[in-house]
């Protein structure tokens, strides 16, 4: 995998080659309620994973850049955090960035999940993008799920669209059906541009950075009910030889309670846990890796700015 901490060195911005005439490129943030699948489109495009996903809502924390070049665009898409109510500061925090990233953008894609029909949290974020100049388009997803007799909620999104102008593409994630049409719907709206990035990048974090998220992600697929949400992951660590990675990590909770669970009998929790992002791991940088991980106790870190900006959650604004 190629990341931006090793490429983009003053010298490689030297070497991103001139694009052909008629090249388009542009920023395009994916923006919706929680678990439409705005992070699997992003890995399915880019064809790789660079954003954890998962079924529990609320998965994506950062703003996430993937990077899709083709022949004829470059397009960098940028992850969002669900937008939703907030219950607290790490939650204001979320919607406040993914807010912000639809200031920086040249098109927006809205993802809804087209198995379920337009309720109020898509309104409230048709609304809040109305209010904005951009190219909107609606992306249908999750299409595989939907049986076909249920085509008529597509009319809940279309009505959405048609009172915008905004242009509705279906397409399933999971199965990549429909992206073809996606592209093809994105790039018109871009405009002729340069190579932003090179060509064989596809994100623009640190292989560090997606290190924890890959730790996240198995806490939020083997945990419950409160755990998945209170846990902070800091990569404090990486020591790299020749023929292996060592990685040392601490998972941050909020209370006791919740590190006996990440611990579990006599430590079989955490060793599950590392078991499997340290497979994760491997994938990504392709090689040996040996995972410590610990668990610290951070009493309500989710309220505190301090904590929140050491554990990297900021209102960001570029
Ligand atoms: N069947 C099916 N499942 C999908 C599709 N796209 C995403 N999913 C699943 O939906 C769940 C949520 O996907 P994510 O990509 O994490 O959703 P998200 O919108 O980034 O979620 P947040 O980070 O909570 O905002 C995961 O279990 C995905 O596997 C799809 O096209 N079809």
């Amino acid at each position: 995998m190629t990341d931006a901490s090793d490429s983009l060195s003053p010298s490689s911005y030297d070497l991103i080659p001139q694009p052909p005439s008629g090249f388009k490129s542009g920023f395009v943030g994916i923006i919706g309620r929680p678990n439409v699948g705005k992070s699997t489109i992003m890995n399915q495009l880019v064809g790789q994973k660079i954003a954890i996903t998962s079924p529990i809502a609320q998965t994506t924390r950062n703003r996430l850049r993937g990077i899709l070049t083709t022949a004829e665009a470059q397009f960098i898409f940028v992850d969002t955090p669900g937008i939703h109510k907030p219950h607290h500061q790490l939650g204001k925090v979320l919607v406040e960035n993914a807010k912000l990233a639809v200031r920086s953008v040249d098109v927006v894609l809205f993802v809804v999940d087209c198995a379920t029909e337009a309720g109020g949290g898509d309104r409230y974020i048709a609304e809040f993008l109305s209010s904005s100049d951009l190219p909107v388009i609606i992306g249908l997803n999750k299409a595989d799920l939907q049986p076909e007799e249920y085509n008529r909620l597509d009319r809940t999104y279309q009505e959405l669209a048609d009172a915008r102008g905004w242009p509705v593409v279906k397409f399933s994630a999971k199965t990549t059906e429909g992206f073809e049409q996606l592209q093809a719907t994105l790039r018109d709206r871009l405009e002729e541009g340069p190579y932003y990035y090179p060509p064989d990048l596809v994100t623009d974090q640190p292989e560090r950075f997606i290190m924890g998220e890959l730790i996240r992600e198995q806490i939020l697929l083997l945990t419950r009910e409160e755990v998945p949400h209170s846990v902070a992951v800091e990569i404090e660590r990486v020591q790299e030889s020749d023929d292996i990675t060592r990685v040392f990590a601490a998972i941050n909770v909020e209370r006791d309670s919740q590190k006996g669970i990440l611990i579990g009998k006599k430590g079989s929790m955490l060793k599950t846990i590392g078991t499997a992002a340290r497979e994760q791991m491997q994938k990504l940088i392709m090689g040996q890796v040996y995972l410590e991980l610990f668990v610290k106790v951070r009493s309500k870190w989710r309220q505190s700015p301090s904590r929140l900006s050491q554990f990297g959650y900021k209102v960001s604004q570029d």
